[in-house]
């Protein structure tokens, strides 16, 4: 079954409510001009309803290295994702596991992200957007995604109502929604997650 994770959440409730839906990770925004941005305080919380099993996402997008070191102080994150213009040299710094985003418009060619970011844990393919960094709700057109030894998870504009069609035809590792299952930025819709997790089901 492909993986799921549940982007930019700001509420614990939210939190148990998305595990309880069966999601693989729930992804925390740290950049703090996110409408979706939590606080350290705020992830503490959320990381403490966090059952077993179900992993954590700390969000990132050209941050301060300290910042980043400061964050994970604080809170024991699984794994750190990129969202900006952040080199390799950058995202291996911290010694985690991490994602990159690359932001696409139409068929990208993954094969020099591959290289470059070749210690990533996987590629996180969003859609480009001017001026948004993610959680846009707008989608790419989706493409067969090639069979590469890194897995590659698929965001943007998804929805209970797409993304059987995008799993279909991209065939990814993995995908990622925000917007998709929110009732307004950062408070999630519980009725709507479960629905995503159930399209899902047998795919
Ligand atoms: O969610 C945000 O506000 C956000 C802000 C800046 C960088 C990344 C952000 N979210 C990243 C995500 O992982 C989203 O899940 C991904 O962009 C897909 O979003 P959506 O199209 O709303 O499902």
């Amino acid at each position: 079954m492909v993986r799921v994770k549940i982007c930019g959440l700001t509420q614990a409730d939210d939190v148990r409510a998305a595990a309880r839906a069966g999601a693989d990770a729930i992804g925390l925004v740290f950049y703090e001009k996110s409408p979706r941005a939590v606080s350290i305080t705020q992830a503490r919380k959320m990381l403490q309803a966090l059952p077993p099993f179900v992993s954590s996402v700390g969000l990132f997008v050209n941050a301060d290295p300290a910042r980043v070191e400061q964050v994970l102080e604080h809170c024991p994150l699984d794994i750190l994702q990129f969202h900006g213009d952040e080199t390799p040299e950058f995202c291996r710094r911290f010694g985690r596991s991490y994602l990159k985003v690359l932001r696409v418009t139409g068929e990208t060619d993954l094969r020099h992200p591959l290289d470059d970011y070749h210690d990533a844990q996987g590629l996180l393919l969003d859609c480009a957007v001017p001026g948004q960094w993610g959680g846009s709700g707008q989608r790419f057109a989706w493409w067969r995604l090639p069979e590469l030894d890194k897995p590659l998870i698929l965001a943007g504009g998804l929805q209970a109502d797409n993304v059987q069609e995008a799993v279909r035809i991209a065939q990814p590792y993995g995908v990622d929604v925000s917007s998709g299952v929110e009732r307004s930025p950062g408070s999630k819709d519980h009725d709507k997650m479960a629905e995503f997790m159930a399209r899902l089901q047998g795919l």
